[in-house]
């Protein structure tokens, strides 16, 4: 079959959707316009490389289809904005590629038909990041699409394991594209491993030693390549490769304590403790005086012992943190919470035994979580993390695939993501950005140093923690969730049953209860059924019109800003003052009792700032107790003697926890001690570094509030 080539004039993209273009570029003209593109690209080894995030609007399915089923047809019978279900092309890249959000690359097939080819999210670690020129590939249901220009095609591979590179030996491969073996030995493959091991270059090595395995039948030559396979996919992160190849590598005898010491450090790297731990403990009988397996046997029990202690040293992690080094060396501890199903929706997080306000709920390494806490770049790097763990290790897809992904992605999902077609694991890239905007969480490089409120750093990394993820959401929840690195903290904001719901605040609560109600509607598809929004909904839409208004009135007056150490005019805190009575009496006894009160907290919290500054401890003891009745806690009684921590467990199931709440504590103490009452001051400095413990995650000093 030939390159069809017709007149110029054609229609436009969307005229010609469905029918095989009537004019297509000849190969000629394609390879040169893609040497230009070729002399301009970036080759800096450090640019950093964009992500195509994809598009939920233009979302289709996975292949879940072998090639071997499909039907091969030529580049010629490709139909303009059409996924070719059932289908399938054998093409070989006729250029290098060029290597920008994908790589494109100028294919031709068996017939000399060319085309352009642009394959998407592939990780590094694969050879398809950047086809070399004289590889062959195939793509299975490939969707051809229109790129803008007239005549300007190109078949557009968005699932990773929609193509797959082939070896040269392979039978689909049709004659006129067989190159034939290009190395004719098992040894010259082996060699040609490690001159790119040597290069560095280690896709290329992974696919020569694979090449070399492939063409001997000597289990004494293939020991010692799975053993330098082993080793080179655990630098490329492919530790399910490198566990498998590690246990391949072992004849038996004493030596293999190599390759029970490499499948431990694999299973180390997916987080397999215990699976590592025995296979290290193999590896140290085998050779007990190796001081590199001693080590890792002992990184090994230390995370165990984290996973059923839950003892971390959290000022040493602090300190540990740096801009380069945010994935700290932790095991999690989860056995106080299960996963179960949930009243509220799907399946939730339940705990397994009695905790205390205060206490560790669980403390989670983050699954997935990039170095990248610009803004701009947060999520794609996620995505791309997401996208290259579940093709290098597809063990992970259990974890990562079985999370909620969207009402709409859990009817679309096929089942057969995960699962491994044609050598590979179905990698749905559409399911994972479902999941990962579903999932994930924004986290600060650490919290104690992102909780001032004078200073928030604002810069968020965005990490998927799965355990985490099964969490339904509440505004009053009764934990809290604070970040070292890549490690979660969750705190129990009040006491908690065993058997009972565990909740978090999926973002920082909004005031208004319809407009928070929005946001979770349009992020993450519910309504809220919490206290405070079921409780705030039996308010008349009239009542929350006037708290608006009141609470609008009150922003502008004092334009939305807190006061610093300046003297306010008393006129204008009365102003304030009457107001805020105005906006406590719209809230309705029957409604609010024992519920926050949102829209007073802002008011409340000027109030405290202005008297203040004007020295007057008693108004500023007033406003405080206010300021926590309003996030729906009970205030500490002058005239009885209290426990600190009774204002967290003894307020009921409907308290707003945030560091505002420590902040109005630590004022309040801060008054009592001018007033002379010292030990109500006392009382309240411990309750507020009580309260900055579940804020920040582990004890902290109060002052750092300031910095
Ligand atoms: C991260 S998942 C939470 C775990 C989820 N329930 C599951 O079954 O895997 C987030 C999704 O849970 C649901 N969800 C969370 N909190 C909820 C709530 N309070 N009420 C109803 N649905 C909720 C929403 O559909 C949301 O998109």
């Amino acid at each position: 079959m030939a390159v069809v080539v017709a007149a110029p004039g054609m229609a436009s993209a969307k005229d010609t959707a469905g029918a095989i273009p009537t004019r297509r570029l000849p190969k000629e003209e394609l390879v040169n316009t893609h040497k230009t593109h070729l002399q301009k690209q970036d080759n800096s080894p450090n640019a950093p490389r964009p992500v195509k995030q994809p598009a939920m609007s233009g979302a289709y399915p996975a292949s879940i289809k072998s090639i071997r089923d499909l039907e091969i047809i030529p580049l010629s019978e490709l139909r303009a904005e059409t996924h070719h279900r059932g289908k399938g092309i054998i093409v070989k890249a006729a250029s290098p590629p060029f290597v920008g959000a994908g790589a494109v690359s100028i294919v031709e097939d068996e017939f000399g038909n060319a085309d352009k080819l642009a394959i998407y999210n592939q990780a590094d670690s694969s050879i398809l990041s950047g086809v070399p020129e004289g590889c062959v590939v195939a793509v299975k249901e490939p969707y051809y699409k229109n790129n803008g220009a007239a005549n300007d095609f190109m078949i557009c591979v968005d699932h990773p394991s929609d193509v797959i590179l082939l070896r040269f030996t392979d039978p689909i491969i049709p004659e006129p594209l067989r190159l034939g073996p290009l190395l004719k030995t098992a040894d010259d493959w082996k060699n040609a491993a490690d001159r790119a091991f040597i290069e560095k270059d280690f896709p290329t090595a992974v696919f020569c030693y694979t090449e070399a395995l492939e063409a001997s039948e000597d289990a004494a030559f293939k020991a010692p390549i799975h053993t330098k396979r082993a080793g080179v996919n655990l630098i490329l992160g492919r530790y399910d490769s490198a566990k498998a190849d590690a246990m391949a590598s072992r004849s038996g005898g004493p030596q293999d304590w190599k390759a029970y010491y490499n499948a431990g450090r694999a299973a180390y790297g997916l987080c397999n403790y215990t699976e590592s731990n025995t296979l290290l403990t193999t590896a140290l009988d085998l050779n007990p005086t190796n001081t590199n397996i001693q080590k890792e046997h002992a990184r090994c029990q230390a995370r165990l012992r984290e996973e059923e202690t839950g003892d971390y040293d959290f000022p040493a992690m602090l300190a540990s943190l740096s801009p380069h080094s945010v994935h700290l060396d932790r095991g999690s501890f989860l056995r106080n919470t299960r996963i179960a199903a949930s009243a509220h929706h799907g399946r939730g997080l339940f705990a397994t035994r009695d905790l205390r306000a205060g206490d560790v709920v669980f403390v989670e390494k983050a699954t997935l979580m990039p170095n990248q806490y610009e803004p701009a770049r947060a999520s794609a790097a996620l995505y791309a993390l997401m996208v290259r763990q579940l093709c290098d290790n597809p063990s992970l897809a259990g974890a990562v695939l079985g999370l909620y992904g969207g009402a709409e992605y859990t009817e679309r999902r096929s089942g057969g993501e995960g699962t491994t077609v044609d050598g590979v694991s179905v990698v749905d890239v559409f399911l994972v950005e479902g999941i990962r905007t579903k999932n994930c969480f924004s986290a600060p490089r650490s919290t104690l140093e992102d909780t001032r409120p004078s200073l928030p750093e604002g810069r968020l990394a965005k990490g998927l923690w799965v355990h985490a993820s099964h969490m339904n959401h509440s505004c009053v929840a009764n934990t809290m969730r604070s970040f070292l690195g890549d490690v979660l903290i969750s705190r129990a904001t009040r006491d908690i049953k065993e058997g009972e719901e565990i909740f978090q605040q999926y973002v920082p609560v909004q005031t208004l209860v319809d407009l928070r109600n929005k946001q979770f509607k349009d992020g993450w598809g519910f309504e809220c059924g919490c206290a405070l929004c079921v409780g705030e909904k039996r308010s008349p839409e009239a009542m929350l019109a006037k708290r608006k208004e009141l609470l609008a009135a009150v922003e502008k007056l004092c334009n939305k800003k807190l006061p610093g150490r300046e003297l306010i005019p008393d006129a204008k805190i009365r102003s304030v003052d009457r107001l805020a009575k105005q906006l406590e009496d719209a809230h309705e006894q029957d409604v609010y009792e024992g519920l926050p009160r949102l829209t007073l907290v802002y008011p409340c919290n000027w109030l405290v700032a202005a008297h203040r500054g004007r020295k007057n401890h008693g108004k500023v003891v007033k406003y405080c107790l206010k300021v926590l009745r309003n996030f729906g806690f009970k205030v500490p009684d002058e005239t009885e003697v209290w426990d600190p921590r009774e204002i967290y467990t003894n307020s009921g199931n409907a308290t707003l926890m945030t560091v505002h709440v420590v902040a109005a504590i630590r004022t309040l103490a801060e008054a009592y001690e001018a007033l002379g009452h010292k030990e109500m001051a006392e009382r309240c400095i411990e309750a507020a570094e009580f309260g900055y413990t579940l804020v920040t995650g582990f004890k902290n000093d109060l002052a750092t509030l300031d910095r």
